[in-house]
């Protein structure tokens, strides 16, 4: 993993999606997964603002849903599905045939980690996938515990996971996900981590251990060649 400290999130957002550009040019229909959350919304910004004067850059490009909270519906306005409409698939034009991902709202989650599952096998590994960072030191909804697990899988969610979103507090108890399995992200061609804001000191001080423990997920980023780990000063 390649730590790039960069000022400030203006900076991360605008380098991360600079290096996304580059990808897609050397491959068009590269295979991209898509993180939610805060950390990754100015890049899809600037990565919005490219396709405004390159109507062709993303016209390849397929997406795949990285996690999705099994509590609220998709349609809710807080969920995975509603971010990813309104910041990546809606501006960058991703028609529905290049996403894919899982429904949460067919309850059979296992079918549908299965399924989900059965694409990344068929159609991967993924060519980019985006990660943000808990507070607890997850990635994607691999949350700190004894074991991680190698599939998509449906996750049991740490408390500072909920209270990340104050909607999913309104949902079922034990508040879970969906989500990517570490064997889909270790595999993936490259990984652009993004780190960024406050709440990140503490998860962050762990990472710079160097010490690879399923207490904190993110430290087996350590272990993959291609891992892109842009972080800014207040994350710091
Ligand atoms: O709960 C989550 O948090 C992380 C970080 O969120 P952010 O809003 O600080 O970017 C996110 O990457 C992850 O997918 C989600 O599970």
């Amino acid at each position: 993993m390649k730590i790039i400290p960069v000022k400030n999130y203006a900076e991360l957002s605008e380098i991360a999606s600079a290096s996304i550009v580059q990808s897609v040019k050397e491959k068009p229909d590269l295979l991209f997964c898509a993180a939610t959350g805060g950390s990754p919304t100015g890049m899809y910004a600037h990565m919005h603002q490219a396709h405004t004067v390159d109507r062709n850059l993303f016209s390849a490009m397929r997406t795949i849903k990285m996690d999705e909270w099994g509590i609220i519906p998709s349609e809710h306005p807080d969920s995975c599905e509603s971010y990813l409409k309104k910041h990546l698939l809606g501006p960058l034009d991703i028609s529905e045939d290049r996403y894919f991902s899982f429904d949460t709202n067919l309850k059979d989650y296992q079918a549908e980690c299965d399924r989900v599952q059965a694409y990344l096998d068929e159609e991967g590994p993924m060519d980019i996938c985006i990660l943000g960072l808990g507070k607890n030191g997850h990635i994607a909804f691999n949350e700190p515990g004894d074991y991680l697990q190698a599939p998509f899988h449906k996750a049991i969610l740490a408390e500072s996971t909920i209270q990340h979103d104050p909607a999913l507090s309104q949902g079922a108890e034990p508040a879970f996900g969906l989500c990517v399995g570490m064997e889909g992200i270790l595999q993936s061609k490259k990984i652009i981590f993004l780190i960024t804001g406050k709440g990140k000191q503490e998860a962050y001080r762990t990472i710079m251990e160097k010490k690879i423990t399923t207490n904190c997920p993110a430290t087996f980023l350590w272990m993959h060649p291609n891992v892109a780990c842009y972080v800014d000063q207040e994350a710091i």
